[in-house]
């Protein structure tokens, strides 16, 4: 039986890439970062405290690839370990250090255009689009327009917004035109047919990602976001492994969490919702279990990117990592002698870093399975390799991008 699972730990960079000096990343490391600062004892609080513990995945050959990727060993994590799985890290070959241009990479289709952006930090969006949205949904106005954390708009405009009823519209220095709104006052269906709206006036601008971001609370300090949150991608521009898989094999591609929106529910047969870390692991073991021949279960972990990275919370991040690591062995009993398990990140978002946006890092790759040798597998040139790998593994036609990184006989 032939199943793939890819664990996509949204943001877990482990060192910044030879390109970073172009985004303003040099020096950034998110994993290498917060595991400096717990050894020092500066990420304790309710949800943690001391050096940082992921025994499992080191066992996989973490804390050997972050040494790989930067030249130092991650602080307090165990050293000389006995390795039960085959690692490397990879760089980044797309333009753009956001969400899709990482998984879609992983997916074997790196993205070589250039996105569109809303460059500027106030009156981010042109006035064109604007009008354009204001008179097809029928708005009175609009709040924001403007470069924000989603949690800080929040707290300046949450209130305006439920007295006025005007969607607060911002972005980030990723390709993205998000929009909050509360999910009780103005209308969860409301805000998401909003959304499809400025999807469809985005034609052009060539904009990644339309970001639904409903919230709920009375008042400013209980405003929260909610697992509503929705995501209109535009498509992949060539046929990603999952793709592949279901078009040469008939194969199934479960999707956990937010895998189907980055994806533009291209090349996914069935989609499981789930919000929060514990749930999104719960529901991989089950889809695990119940996988049959020729499956990937895909998960994406969006919280240690959303509620960790993105605010810049160390301990937060630390306590996430920590958390998914315990429950790692629980995933690792269920792989059977022909699975292969793959964990890796899309980009990274250095909680110690400067601003609030991603980081511009390599990615780690652990791989686990029968058919992995208990080694490095070094410095891969694109995140593609691992959908090249995928490929390989499945005996799928080979993807334009990457070069497997374990090769497997064809059945
Ligand atoms: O601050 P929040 O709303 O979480 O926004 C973040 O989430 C977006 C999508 O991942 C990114 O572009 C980043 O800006
Ligand atoms: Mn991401
Ligand atoms: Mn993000």
């Amino acid at each position: 039986m032939k199943r793939v699972f890819i664990m996509m730990l949204d943001s877990f960079g482990i060192g910044y890439a030879s390109d970073a000096e172009k985004f303003g990343d040099k020096g950034s490391n998110t994993l290498g970062h917060i595991a400096a600062q717990c050894a020092e004892g500066k990420a304790d609080d309710h949800r943690r405290n001391g050096a940082l513990k992921l025994p499992n995945m080191n066992r996989l050959g973490l804390g050997l690839a972050v040494q790989a990727s930067c030249g130092q060993y991650p602080a307090g994590l165990e050293q000389n370990v006995e390795l039960a799985g085959g690692y490397c890290f990879a760089q980044e070959i797309s333009s753009g250090k956001d969400t899709p241009s990482g998984h879609w990479e992983v997916a074997g289709v790196p993205v070589l255009f250039d996105w569109g952006y809303f460059p500027n930090h106030e009156n981010s969006f042109p006035q064109a689009l604007l009008d354009k949205i204001v008179k097809r949904a029928n708005l009175k106005g609009y709040l924001g327009n403007c470069h924000s954390s989603g949690t800080v708009i929040l707290d300046e405009l949450g209130e305006e917004h439920m007295r006025s009823g005007l969607p607060i519209f911002y972005t980030s220095a990723d390709s993205v035109f998000q929009i909050a709104c509360h999910e009780e006052t103005y209308g969860l269906e409301k805000l998401y047919e909003l959304c499809q709206i400025v999807r469809e006036e985005l034609e052009g601008y060539n904009i990644g990602r339309v970001i639904a971001r409903p919230f709920i609370g009375a008042k400013v300090g209980e405003f929260q976001r909610t697992g509503n949150r929705k995501d209109y991608s535009i498509e992949p521009p060539s046929a990603t492994v999952l793709q592949k898989l279901v078009a040469e094999k008939g194969g199934e591609v479960v999707s956990i969490g937010k895998i189907a929106d980055i994806y533009a529910h291209t090349g996914i047969t069935r989609k499981i919702k789930a919000t929060g870390l514990p749930e999104l692991f719960d529901k991989t073991l089950q889809e695990v279990k119940a996988a049959g021949n020729n499956t990937i279960v895909f998960t994406n972990f969006v919280n240690f990117d959303s509620d960790f990275g993105h605010r810049r919370d160390v301990a937060g991040y630390a306590a996430a990592l920590e958390y998914w690591d315990s429950r790692l062995p629980e995933l690792l009993n269920l792989v059977q002698d022909d699975d292969l398990l793959i964990i890796t990140a899309d980009h990274g978002c250095d909680p110690t870093w400067q601003g609030t946006d991603h980081t511009r890092e390599h990615i780690p790759v652990l791989l686990y399975g029968k058919g992995v040798a208990k080694q490095s597998f070094g410095k891969r040139e694109t995140f593609a390799d691992i959908g090249q790998t995928v490929a390989n593994y499945f005996g799928l036609s080979p993807m334009d991008y990457g070069k497997p990184i374990v090769t497997f006989q064809a059945e």
